[in-house]
């Protein structure tokens, strides 16, 4: 059947409505904005930036899938400010609107941004409590080097690594340590989607100038998550501007991600090489004497006894990362204090024996990632994405399902590693996978060199060799 572009603009309009649900379409696409397709582009045309920029922010993934789902191909998406379009927004929608951002605002103030350091509680972690070890030590030195100097060369510091490995840790300890050391220094720490979500807010109540003030003044200036901007084209536009600004300025800007810039994909270029300009530093597992530091810290923080050779026992059966360490550390005290608090050797065999077979597998879920974002020529960053473009979507289906297969994990267990996926996504993925086995279905995915088509049994066959 032949089919108009035309025809494909409706049927795209109607596919993102029956993603994100009629209610939240209407209020801001039925009225608001007008798509067009040509020359591999779908343009949207918004009344504001504002609009534009709550839609990319917050439906950039549903447009995409409706793309595929009706042309059956990927589309670069792009916004166009038309003014005209104000005059059809019907007050109803335009209530709407302002209902979402108040809800978004909400959420925010209660967030631990505040604009003057002086003035906020500190964060939780800090620097005095980080244990450096092989893995960390030169993130943390470089740590130490920014708050100690004003001006250092590792300007961008830009941290990345796996889950749990601190980074958080860091960027909150600088922070902290800012405000003890240089007390009238103004800094602020964000996670990208909360610097995202303020920009969408300030666009929408016409605080953008204060939004810039606040940031482009920050005299360090610490992003969590980074890795949240890839894909998300305005969003990156703005935090260039706001790193510029502050680079200029001769501040300092300190950011993590779990993955390194060249690897996270979807990241403009001018970002991706400001990124790298500074100081790039990958923080890994912490090794045996690390985690065993950390266990008598945490010990000692619960103020409870644990003798060495339970701490040894703990720091030698997970070697994956600290959240894992400390879960089974608390586990241990809980069970302890329900009987005569006494922590032993013996107890701690058998309370953690469950606990340890299932979050410390013979195969770790980051390995498997790696394998397969290699395989699928994408980065692991993509795979915790929310991303839904076939390739990353399928590769991220591999690895739910591999992990499924060679860890003792639970559903929500690898949706939560993975990027903070709900079980459901887990569950359907492995189904997806099974079904393309059974079926000895060809797997189809896009690479630099052109679409791939390998059978679904050959996949999981080399991806199983991969993590061996
Ligand atoms: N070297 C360390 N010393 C002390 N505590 C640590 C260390 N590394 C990690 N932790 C602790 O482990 C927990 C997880 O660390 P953190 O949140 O910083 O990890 P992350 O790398 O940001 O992980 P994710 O990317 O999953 O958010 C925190 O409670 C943190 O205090």
């Amino acid at each position: 059947m032949h089919t108009t572009l035309m025809d494909d603009v409706t049927a795209i309009d109607k596919a993102i409505s029956k993603r994100i649900g009629v209610g939240k379409h209407k209020v801001w696409f039925k009225n608001s904005t007008q798509f067009s397709v040509a020359d591999g582009y779908l343009t949207i045309g918004v009344p504001n930036h504002f609009i534009g920029s709550w839609i990319e922010n917050h439906f950039m993934d549903d447009i995409q899938d409706a793309i595929r789902e009706v042309t059956g191909d990927e589309k670069k998406i792009t916004f166009n400010v038309d003014a005209s379009l104000s005059g059809t927004q019907k007050k109803p929608v335009l209530d709407s609107q302002a209902k979402s951002v108040r809800k978004a605002r909400e959420v925010n103030t209660r967030r631990r941004v505040k604009p003057k350091a002086v003035k906020v509680k500190p964060l939780k972690l800090s620097l005095d409590t980080f244990i450096a070890g092989p893995g960390n030590e030169l993130a943390f030195n470089a740590a130490r080097a920014v708050v100690s100097e004003s001006k250092t060369l590792f300007n961008p510091l830009f941290l990345h690594g796996g889950y749990g490995v601190g980074k958080t840790h860091l960027l909150q300890g600088i922070c902290n340590e800012i405000s003890k050391q240089r007390p009238g220094a103004r800094w602020i720490y964000v996670s990208a989607e909360e610097f995202a979500n303020e920009f969408v807010i300030a666009l929408k109540t016409q605080k953008l100038d204060a939004f810039r003030r606040r940031f482009r003044q920050a005299d360090v200036l610490a992003i969590d998550d980074i890795h949240f901007l890839a894909s998300k084209p305005s969003m990156q536009e703005e935090f260039l501007h706001t790193f510029n600004t502050i680079d200029l300025a001769g501040k300092q800007i300190v950011l993590a991600s779990d993955a390194h810039p060249k690897m996270i994909g979807q990241l403009c270029e001018k970002l991706v090489s400001r990124f790298v300009s500074g100081m790039v530093v990958k923080m890994e597992s912490p090794d045996f004497e690390t985690r065993c530091s950390i266990c008598r810290q945490r010990a000692a923080e619960m103020k409870k006894h644990v003798p060495d050779e339970v701490i040894e026992h703990i720091a030698g059966s997970m070697h994956t990362n600290v959240r894992e360490l400390e879960g089974a550390l608390l586990k241990l005290v809980a069970f302890a204090s329900i009987g005569n608090g006494q922590i032993t050797l013996r107890m701690a065999e058998q309370v953690l024996a469950e606990h340890i077979s299932r979050t410390d597998p013979i195969v770790h879920i980051s390995d498997i990632d790696s394998a397969t974002a290699t395989y699928f020529g994408i980065t692991p960053a993509d795979i915790h994405s929310s991303k839904k473009d076939r390739t990353v979507s399928t590769a991220r289906s591999f690895s739910m399902y591999l992990a499924r297969k060679y860890t003792k994990m639970s559903y929500p267990e690898i949706g939560k590693l993975m990027g903070g996926k709900n079980h459901a996504t887990v569950i359907l993925a492995c189904r997806k996978v099974e079904k393309w086995i059974k079926g000895n279905s060809d797997v189809k995915w896009k690479t630099e060199t052109g679409q791939r088509v390998v059978k679904a049994l050959t996949v999981l066959d080399e991806l199983t060799n991969c993590i061996g």
